[in-house]
């Protein structure tokens, strides 16, 4: 008997071969393609993330930072692609997630210091072992006000302190911050950013972290990842590395102040596209 092949059926084509990234990358996004509404957000889109920095995405509005980052993070499914953590699965890695709103962020039936300790309970931690790092975290995020208290008896930012907390309470390999100053006043967003630096130079968290405020993307960043107008494309990855602690000084650097000048030309190039 003779098989008869329909030409016009082809089998699909392997995969793309995975191309891990350089020495020193801990996410690597391969082919990540993304559709909403049956356009293109992201098409074939490829990065390295290095491991221990701090990358601020940064990109005209509604190229997708969120999306992006919501994606390696798991909240939204991709269509295509791959996404490694030191080519671990998603399920195998740590991660810790910053929400904007930090209002629905904690859980409001719970009082503030069960919320942070939430993911050390849900790990199986020991009484013990919980009350150590709560002590910790404490001690690192200056806390004054009473834990005690249910989340919404706090102001926006202690709610937002605290949401830091819990995210980092698991001491997490990556930490996803999608704005995280964007509903705090100016003294809040001094305190935390420099809570988040402090945390950052204990423990070198790789952190992500969406911004629409080009001065605090820098001032925070290793790494500016500028995105293109969708389908969205890496427009430019600056390098800013000024030392830590990065300080109100560091504001009036002329190599600060050459690396928000060159991110805002890069930004508006796209922007004009
Ligand atoms: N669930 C969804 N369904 C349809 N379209 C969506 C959905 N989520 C996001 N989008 C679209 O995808 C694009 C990227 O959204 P996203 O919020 O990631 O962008 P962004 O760069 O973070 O935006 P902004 O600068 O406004 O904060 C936008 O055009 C948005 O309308």
């Amino acid at each position: 008997m003779s098989v008869v092949l329909n030409p016009l059926i082809a089998p699909d084509p392997p995969p793309p071969a995975f191309v891990p990234g350089p020495v020193g990358t801990h996410i690597t996004i391969r082919n990540l393609t993304k559709y909403f509404a049956g356009a293109p957000l992201y098409e074939d889109f490829n990065l390295n993330i290095p491991k221990n920095k701090i990358v601020s995405v940064f990109g005209p509005n509604g190229c997708g930072k969120s999306t992006l980052i919501n994606m390696i993070a798991g909240l939204i499914p991709i269509d295509r692609g791959e996404i490694l953590f030191d080519g671990k699965s998603l399920s195998e890695t740590k991660i810790g997630y910053v929400f904007q709103n930090y209002r629905e962020a904690l859980f409001p039936w719970m009082r503030t210091i069960d919320n942070i300790a939430y993911p050390l309970k849900l790990e199986g931690k020991s009484k013990a072992e919980v009350a150590q790092r709560m002590e910790e975290l404490i001690v690192s995020f200056d806390v004054n006000f009473d834990l005690k208290r249910y989340p919404y008896e706090l102001s926006g930012g202690q709610q937002q302190t605290a949401s830091i907390m819990r995210a980092l309470a698991p001491k997490p390999e990556v930490l996803f911050l999608d704005e995280p100053f964007s509903a705090l006043d100016f003294e809040m967003t001094l305190f935390i950013r420099e809570k988040l630096q402090d945390v950052f130079m204990q423990t070198g968290t790789t952190m992500l972290l969406v911004s629409h405020d080009l001065e605090e993307a820098v001032y925070l960043a290793d790494q500016i990842l500028l995105l293109t107008k969708r389908p969205t494309s890496v427009a430019e990855i600056l390098n800013y590395d000024d030392p830590r602690p990065r300080t109100i000084e560091t504001l009036s650097q002329p190599s600060f102040i050459e690396a928000k000048k060159l991110s805002l030309e890069i930004f508006q190039r796209e922007v004009r596209k």
